[in-house]
């Protein structure tokens, strides 16, 4: 084992702020991560600076660099096993990277984890199990493990419990809640110290359409009173409409990063074209790779009749390939085109990858 990779899976060997400058395997040297420890006066409330997390072979966070400005909501997107909830935990000083750091509103991780906790609400993708404290109970706890007191504590719970619209519920126990209501207490014990920032890890997960709406429109309404928010989720359509910004991870690495509406932009020279062939329907795939447009054409599906696949060209480009399939014996009856959906675009970022 190098110097440069974790010695187990729970404990980064490398100090994170190594004053040696270790070496990626197979890869060029690291500088030394400089942290200030104190406030950096940025406006950027979150910051993932060059993160790594190993776990052994796995590189569940590889060289992960962003930020999100005050008031900011940014939508971290990728598929299971992509690297989110590692990053979301190191974040919430429940973990430490083997390279790099996480700082929350100027301060690091790493080491002011302390000072980050005080400014920092996590809403992990799993609730914990206090199945017989009821609601109000469950965020007095919270409340006073961050140091409440008296009528300030009592004046936040009930915001706490009005914002999240689990009021009615304040006496029933967990054990009692749905999902949604669940979901609802663990983004009120997040808020419960009026933190800067919010880190939500899958929030909307089993949730119904409604409530999703509902939870759409409370992280709005905490960007729009100041709190920088970083949601994660599988699935770009969720979140673009709520996010500010937007980042595609897979397999630990940061595939895009921008507005949804960008991100959408410099996908979208591609269209979805299909057509409907009524016969030979076996052979098709195999004619479009010969017609002389086939360098425009990918990822081409045959569902019986059907011929789907993504295409970069112009009409007159579309009109050739129909063109020379119809020379080549083809009977194409119906053509169509749509623009790629968001859901596409997410599609052809990433690859599908799991490790
Ligand atoms: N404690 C751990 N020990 C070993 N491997 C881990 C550990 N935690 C995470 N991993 C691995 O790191 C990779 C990233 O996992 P992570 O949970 O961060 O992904 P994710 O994007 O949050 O996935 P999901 O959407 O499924 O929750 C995965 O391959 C996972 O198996």
């Amino acid at each position: 084992m190098t110097t440069s990779e974790p010695s187990s899976e729970e404990q980064p060997a490398v100090a994170p702020f190594s004053a040696t400058v270790p070496t990626e395997p197979n890869g060029p040297a690291f500088a030394p991560t400089v942290t200030p420890a104190v406030h950096s006066g940025v406006d950027d409330c979150i910051e993932l600076r060059r993160l790594h997390r190993f776990f052994g072979e796995t590189r569940a966070v590889s060289d992960i660099t962003f930020s999100v400005q005050r008031g900011h909501v940014f939508g971290y997107i990728g598929p299971n096993g992509a690297g989110k909830t590692t990053s979301m935990r190191i974040l919430a000083t429940l973990d430490l990277p083997t390279y790099g750091d996480a700082l929350v509103d100027g301060f690091s991780a790493v080491n002011d984890p302390e000072l980050v906790r005080r400014r920092l609400g996590f809403m992990p993708d799993a609730f914990g199990t206090y199945r017989d404290v009821n609601c109000r109970e469950y965020l007095d706890f919270f409340a006073r493990a961050y140091g409440l007191t008296g009528a300030q504590r009592r004046q936040r719970l009930n915001w706490v419990l009005g914002f999240t619209g689990t009021e009615g519920m304040a006496f029933k126990p967990i054990r009692g809640l749905s999902k949604g209501m669940k979901q609802r207490l663990c983004l009120g014990r997040a808020l419960i110290h009026d933190p800067s920032v919010l880190i939500l890890d899958e929030p909307a997960a089993g949730l119904d359409p409604r409530a999703r709406i509902e939870l759409r429109r409370m992280i709005r309404e905490l960007a729009d009173r100041g709190k920088t928010i970083l949601i994660s989720s599988h699935i770009l359509t969720e979140l673009d409409e709520m996010c500010d910004a937007v980042g595609i991870i897979e397999q630990g690495q940061l595939l895009a990063t921008g507005s949804v509406e960008d991100i959408q932009a410099s996908k979208q020279n591609q269209l979805e074209l299909c057509l409907r062939i009524l016969n030979r329907n076996d052979e098709v795939a195999e004619a479009l790779q010969q017609v002389p447009q086939a360098a425009k054409i990918d990822q081409v599906v045959v569902d019986g009749q059907l011929v789907r696949f993504g295409f970069s060209g112009d009409a007159k480009a579309q009109a050739g390939v129909v063109s020379s399939l119809v020379h080549a014996g083809f009977e194409v009856a119906e053509v169509s085109a749509r623009k790629k959906s968001l859901e596409d675009v997410f599609l052809q970022i990433t690859e599908g990858l799991v490790q």
